[in-house]
């Protein structure tokens, strides 16, 4: 039996010496014929990738090219402007971080910048956050910090944290669109909090966004140090090693050029045409055996790394942003996705690995592994005689998976030498690969988004809303409303919206609007009025 196992993960191990890189999709269960079965339609997955590299719309119902595999082959990009655009803007991003760092350009009062401050959400906050925290060090030339929500409270954090240290922070605004609410609210808090200071923001801003956005226009208008550009061919999930990814990335003093090369190198590793030698074709088939095809089951991502905890966040959007999907390319229903969660391993042993083993069979899980403990010429302390820490991590991973598979529960390994941007870069790219080979192998576009839009939409009728409902308050100064009656003042033909609104406006005594339950009664009895 154990003879067996070594004979199919030696069969089956995929392994990259140059890259130090592994892939083991041994303990998923193929069944008898998967490959054979699946060996046309992986073909004509990596048949539509190899177009898709070369430029063809592979994002039909935008009719948009996908070109994040150029961003690190510029060579690659399918017009000489698209290459052009690529190389300049690295060249332009390198500039701009070493005249920053050189305090060549510095802020309005203090001699230089010693923070940066991302703003942005989901595809424009998730890379550059996992960058940050994959790869920071001490040594770091900024101190990072990120506003990646529309949270008054998540901005007052990161604003007492950097302190007196504003007026030397450099704000990188992202945002594809240039139009997203939460990243428009951060910028306007953090402009707000400049002024408090007396200073501007445009002297101590940039941006990253697609050309004559609202955010462009913004950056125009209000004198920012630089705009860089989010081109329509890069989608928001995998950009990464755009500017969105790299401009912080450079800012922080991080190596966005070995980023870009071992991207670079995965990407040359998984356009093998061979699946069992292809890591991102591997890969894709693992999940599809797991999963059948139809998002059975969950993908739980542990990392066996500090510094890898946020992937399995990174993830969740690459993944679940792009396979989540109600039609398939021909329109029929087909509710596709794979869930994604996982924080990191060992720590995650002592929270939900027990319903893993024990509970439910609904995942499979992807072991992250790195064989090298930490930096070169780092002590590896004994815990016990002859064993330090690092033993133990990996004792856990390995631990971990053998408990898994006594239960029959299936796990995938990928294993990197060294944690570093290079192995960062071609985790990043496998990943992007492995996701687009999965959506023609279910048949679905991974390139674009329909449903985030409802609820955007549904979010810009509560703002109305909560216009009118002040608007009927004020229109009776001091009279106190129940919420039908605020509603039926509002216009509205649905009270609970009115009352979410009122029941949050009531929290927040700044607001104005006071409630008050009469004795005994109980919260649907419950009046407001507007004070002051
Ligand atoms: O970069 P933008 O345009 O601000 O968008 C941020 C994120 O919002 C989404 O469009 C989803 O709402 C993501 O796809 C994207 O990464």
């Amino acid at each position: 039996m154990a003879l067996d196992r070594f004979d199919r993960f030696r069969d089956l191990l995929i392994h990259a010496p140059a890259l130090g890189f592994w892939l083991d999709v041994s303990r998923i269960r193929f069944d008898e014929g998967f490959f054979e079965r699946m060996a046309p339609r992986i073909q004509d997955a990596l048949r539509r990738m190899a177009d898709l590299e070369a430029g063809a719309v592979a994002n039909p119902d935008e009719q948009r090219r996908v070109g994040h595999y150029w961003l690190r082959a510029p060579a690659l990009a399918p017009t000489p402007e698209i290459r052009g655009d690529i190389e300049r803007t690295l060249a332009r991003v390198l500039a701009f971080a070493s005249d920053i760092h050189a305090a060549h350009l510095r802020p309005e009062r203090a001699a230089r910048f010693r923070r940066l401050l991302v703003v942005g959400i989901g595809g424009s906050a998730l890379g550059p956050q996992l960058a940050a925290a994959a790869l920071g060090s001490p040594a770091d030339r900024m101190v990072p910090h990120f506003f990646d929500n529309t949270d008054p409270d998540g901005f007052d954090r990161v604003l007492d944290a950097i302190g007196d240290d504003l007026g030397a922070t450099l704000a990188v605004i992202i945002s594809k669109s240039g139009g997203t609410k939460e990243t428009r609210n951060g910028m306007l808090a953090l402009e707000a909090a400049y002024r408090r200071l007396g200073l501007t923001l445009g002297a101590h801003a940039v941006a990253v966004t697609g050309e004559d956005s609202a955010l462009d226009r913004y950056a125009t208008e209000n004198g920012f140090l630089a705009r860089f550009p989010m081109w329509d061919w890069v989608g928001g999930r995998t950009s990464e090693l755009s500017a969105v990814g790299l401009l912080p990335a450079a800012l922080q003093g991080l190596d966005i050029q070995a980023l870009l090369a071992g991207a670079a190198d995965m990407d040359d590793l998984t356009r093998t045409a061979e699946p069992l030698e292809n890591p991102a074709a591997l890969l894709a088939l693992a999940w599809y055996s797991a999963t059948g095809g139809a998002g059975r089951k969950d993908m739980v991502i542990l990392p066996y790394k500090d510094r890898l905890e946020l992937f399995s966040r990174y993830l969740q959007q690459l993944v679940m942003e792009s396979l989540g999907k109600q039609h398939d390319l021909d329109g029929r229903e087909v509710w596709q996705g794979i869930a994604v969660y996982g924080n990191k391993g060992s720590t995650d042993q002592h929270a939900y690995v027990q319903q893993l083993r024990d509970g439910v069979d609904n995942f499979f899980a992807t072991f992250i592994e790195v064989l090298r403990d930490h930096a070169p010429g780092r002590r590896h302390d004994e815990v016990e005689p002859g064993v330090t820490a690092g033993d133990y991590l990996s004792g856990f991973l390995q631990g971990t998976r053998s408990a898994l598979t006594d239960r029959g529960r299936e796990s995938i390994t990928v294993t990197i030498e060294a944690m570093g941007p290079r192995a960062l870069g071609m985790l990043i790219a496998l990943y992007e690969r492995a996701v687009g080979l999965y959506a023609w192998l279910v048949n679905i576009n991974a390139y674009h988004q329909p449903g985030v839009e409802a609820g955007k939409k549904a979010a810009q009728e509560v703002i109305s809303l909560q216009g009118q409902v002040l608007a009927a308050l004020s229109r009776h100064p001091g009279r106190a409303m129940t919420v039908q009656e605020v509603a039926a003042a509002a216009g509205a033909d649905d009270p609970e919206p009115v009352f979410w609104i009122l029941r949050r406006l009531a929290a927040n005594p700044e607001r104005g609007v006071v409630r008050e339950v009469p004795p005994g009664g109980s919260i649907f009895d419950a009046t407001y009025r507007i004070t002051g």
